[in-house]
């Protein structure tokens, strides 16, 4: 196929975590990929897979600019802040971005005529939830501004499809991890808040420890419970979001996880398994925001989208994201590697 054929596909925060191994799986998968990002997290590395737009989705001329050059038929949108702790101290930051961030995307794909539309939720949206394993049917009542400013954006998908038809699938994601398992692409936030990557640095030495943040939660070892979930089976669940709107899905839900629910000491233990190494530890304090335990029920994305985890053992997707490590670790040795301010 050349490109002429290929489905343009727009992929806010392709440059992104979750972004840039989505817009490996969707080239691999035949679509081609125009990554939109302002790489305030991402990177020009990770953009590889397509053209890289650098742009704000809260610039309207610039996503307008972006739509007429490269005619998408539909948009992937991952731009957003995604730290659960920081927005409980800078909500305001979140709201902008992530709600009047989308808005303004959403807007611009109306007005292109562009409907059909891929939103990056999340389980935080549950806030505490009223059982789990969480099911989408769930009430969303989301404890910390992250969660609400998703919230708000998945209500703007169902007015959104209301009143101009623009078609939408939100797929709320458990914790990502992992990397891709051919190690060309992997996680790298600075600075880094996520687990699995702060538990890896501190068994090689590159941070002193890890705080577990709270040990007297109402859970079997008193830790937060997560479900964690491969990057590149969350890459997957999109190209089957994608290909449900090419067929006429309207406007739905789906929960991507494991179902398994492992707490901060399993993981610590999955991290020294693997790497073969101690991991030294302290206890702190809870983190403002965070729930007891969240475990997907993931049966709806298995039953209507076909999708099935292909990476779901704990150790496995930890085992990614240590290959990942130490291949950022030696290329970062030999200087050949962008730093983050190459960004
Ligand atoms: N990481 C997780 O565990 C997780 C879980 C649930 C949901 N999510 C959601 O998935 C999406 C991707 O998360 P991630 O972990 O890959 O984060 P990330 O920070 O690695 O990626 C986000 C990307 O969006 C870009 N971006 C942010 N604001 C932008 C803006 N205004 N305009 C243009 N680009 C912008 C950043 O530069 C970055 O490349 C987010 O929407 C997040 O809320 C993540
Ligand atoms: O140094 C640390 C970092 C984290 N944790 C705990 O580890 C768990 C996982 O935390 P983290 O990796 O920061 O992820 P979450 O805060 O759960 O948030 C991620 O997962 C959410 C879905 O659960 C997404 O919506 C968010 O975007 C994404 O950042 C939580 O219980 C934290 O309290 C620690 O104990 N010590």
């Amino acid at each position: 196929m050349n490109n002429a054929e290929k489905k343009t596909i727009l992929v806010t925060g392709g440059a992104g975590y979750i972004g840039s191994h989505t817009c490996k799986i969707l080239a691999q998968e035949g679509y081609r990929p125009v990554a939109f990002d302002n790489l305030s997290s991402g990177h020009t590395w990770a953009a590889k897979w397509g053209p890289l737009e650098r742009g704000d989705i809260l610039d309207r001329a610039a996503l307008d600019q972006a739509i007429e050059k490269h005619r998408p038929s539909a948009c992937l949108h991952f731009a957003a802040f995604a730290y659960v702790g920081e927005s409980v101290t800078d909500p305001g930051k979140y709201y902008r971005n992530n709600v009047v961030g989308s808005l303004t995307l959403l807007e611009a794909l109306r007005d292109h005529g562009i409907d059909q539309f891929v939103l990056s939720s999340t389980c935080a949206t549950y806030g505490v939830p009223d059982k789990v394993p969480i099911d989408e049917t769930l009430t969303q009542a989301p404890i910390n501004p992250y969660g609400a400013s998703k919230l708000m954006v998945e209500r703007m998908l169902a007015d959104f499809y209301a009143a101009y038809r623009l078609r939408s699938v939100a797929l709320r994601y458990f914790n990502a991890a992992g990397a891709d398992p051919e190690v060309e692409i992997g996680e790298d936030h600075d600075p880094e808040t996520h687990l699995v990557p702060l538990v890896l640095d501190a068994a090689s030495g590159d941070r002193e420890d890890i705080t577990v943040f709270g040990t007297d939660y109402d859970t079997p070892d008193g830790t937060c419970v997560r479900d964690y979930i491969h990057v590149s089976d969350l890459a997957r669940a999109h190209v089957l979001a994608l290909q449900a709107l090419e067929q006429g899905q309207t406007h739905r839900a789906f929960n991507l996880g494991n179902g398994q629910g492992y707490s901060v000491r399993e993981v610590i233990a999955s991290v020294e398994r693997v790497t073969g190494r101690p991991v030294p530890v302290q206890f702190g304090e809870r983190r403002p925001g965070d729930p007891a335990r969240l475990i997907s029920n993931s049966v709806r994305a298995a039953s209507e989208l076909g999708w099935k985890p292909q990476i779901s053992t704990l150790d496995d997707i930890v085992f990614t994201a240590w290959e990942w490590h130490k291949r950022r670790a030696q290329e970062k040795s030999r200087r050949s590697f962008p730093s983050p301010s190459d960004s």
